[in-house]
């Protein structure tokens, strides 16, 4: 077993379930898969696995596409959707019933009850004890009538299964240790081990990269497809994402959405940045592109370990990448949160000038939204902030610049020149005129240089501010 075929041509897949958003643990997952395709030149392939048919749904599966979209994780093949496939399935089922590497099992729910209370009461394992099983010279039971069998699959008694993991490196399980799992229910549907197995097999599936939470699918899923001479692919689970206060993160316990990172105002590639970084490693590097992580993944480089969740770290990720982005693509992105607060953007140009002034001093496109705002719409400066500020040496002398400001050439060097000439006038220090200046402007004493940001606003409204 150690020395798995493998096929020649890397194809990768994403199997998310669509029973809620896609979260940063998912997300991760997808991301090591697709690398892994584009680092050997394969295919990444996107499945769906909407048999749950109680906790599917089409909303489910919209926002894993808005996600991988919003990450740019393109694949090349699918969306293959498991509920579409159901036929061949069958066809496979029935061709193990026919091979006898599968069985009908009769047993009633009840059956089962009482056989897992006997065992429990003798201190045994609770497991079905495969009185359906064919065995050469064993005489089975009469099929009840009227009763719908379940398949199970017949798992070698003895022996062991085990692979190489990509991540993990050897794991084993001794056959004994697994059951006759079910891979069909009574009303013929099949199970989730089987359909997986089916896929991975059908789409030529050549590495399956996956969360760790899967281990324990993995010897049953590679027992069905010796069973069926199927090619065995490579297995990498990667260790599971959780969250800030060590739980694992899953979409059932609130996990945060990978759409709601958009709306915190981060950007894909600082939050694909962050993933690839979170559990993965290429020395000490910290921030790089996506086509520098393609070139470097391995999964030999991939952590054994869980990893936690650090909103400060991926915060920081992403200020590096808003630094790094155009003032116009910040500016388009800046403005429906703008909006969305009910401040009128009409004045692009100023827009442009506001986000050159700040891109470098926020950590997420919602703070860049909140530090502009006071461009298009006057932000009242704390009561505190005035009384510190705005002190009775200071008011007449932001009177006389205010009045000189009304005369002056509206740039940055003709500003900064007329308030060194009344700081310099008044005996003030620079900050003394600059603070007041700053909260009756801005509304806050957090800016950039006072010059330039005032010569990024319209004069009139300068002076109006100035003047309240
Ligand atoms: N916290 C996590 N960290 C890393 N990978 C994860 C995490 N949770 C799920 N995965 C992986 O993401 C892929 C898609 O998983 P799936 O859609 O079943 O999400 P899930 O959160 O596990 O769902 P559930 O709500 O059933 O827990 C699988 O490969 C799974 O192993």
């Amino acid at each position: 077993m150690s020395d798995l075929p493998l096929n020649s041509a890397v194809r990768t897949r994403f199997a998310p379930s669509p029973t809620g958003f896609l979260h940063i643990g998912g997300a991760r997952t997808a991301l090591f898969s697709y690398a892994y395709a584009r680092h050997h030149g394969g295919k990444f392939v996107l499945r769906i696995e909407d048999t749950d048919l109680e906790r599917s749904t089409p909303e489910s599966v919209k926002a894993i596409f808005d996600a991988m979209v919003w990450l740019d994780l393109d694949y090349d093949e699918g969306p293959f959707y498991q509920m579409q496939r159901m036929d061949r399935y069958k066809v496979v089922l029935a061709s193990m019933l026919e091979a006898g590497t599968a069985y009908k099992c009769y047993c009633s729910k009840e059956e089962l009850e009482t056989m897992r209370a006997e065992q429990e009461a003798r201190g045994e394992k609770p497991r079905y004890d495969r009185r359906w099983r064919p065995e050469p010279g064993k005489v089975l039971p009469e099929p009840p009538v009227g009763v719908d069998p379940v398949i199970r699959f017949r798992t070698p008694l003895t022996g062991v299964v085990g692979w190489d993991d990509m991540v993990k490196g050897r794991i084993e399980f001794s056959n004994e240790e697994l059951d006759d799992l079910i891979i069909a229910r009574p009303d013929g549907t099949p199970t989730y081990n089987f359909c997986v197995v089916v896929d991975d097999w059908d789409m030529g599936i050549t590495q399956v990269i996956r969360g760790d939470d899967h281990v324990n699918n993995t010897p049953r899923q590679i027992n069905i497809l010796l069973a069926l001479n199927a090619p065995l692919p490579q297995y990498g689970h990667v260790p599971m994402i959780l969250r800030e206060d060590g739980q694992k993160m899953s979409k059932r316990y609130d996990a945060v959405s990978v759409m709601q990172y958009e709306e915190m105002g981060i950007l894909p590639e600082a939050l694909l940045n962050y993933l690839a970084r979170l559990g993965w490693g290429h020395g000490d590097d910290e921030l790089f592109t996506r086509e520098q992580f393609v070139e470097w993944f391995d999964t030999r480089n991939v952590s054994g370990s869980p990893s936690r969740f650090d909103l400060g770290k991926l915060k920081w990720v992403n200020a590096h990448y808003i630094k790094q982005s155009s003032v116009e693509r910040l500016a388009g992105l800046v403005k429906p949160f703008l909006v969305a607060s009910e401040v009128n953007v009409a004045d692009e140009a100023m827009l442009l000038a506001a986000v050159a002034l700040y891109k470098d001093r926020v950590e997420t496109i919602k703070d860049l939204a909140e530090q502009v705002k006071f461009f298009f719409v006057t932000v009242a400066a704390p009561q505190e902030l005035l009384d510190q500020h705005l002190t009775d040496a200071a008011k007449p002398w932001v009177a006389v610049l205010a009045s000189k400001l009304s005369d002056t050439e509206w740039t940055k060097e003709a500003i900064a020149a007329l308030m060194k000439a009344v700081v310099a006038e008044s005996g003030l220090k620079f900050p003394q005129l600059a603070m007041p200046v700053r909260a009756l402007v801005c509304g806050t004493t957090q800016t950039p240089s006072i010059d330039a940001v005032l010569a990024a606003l319209p004069k009139t409204v300068v002076l109006a501010r100035l003047a309240s």
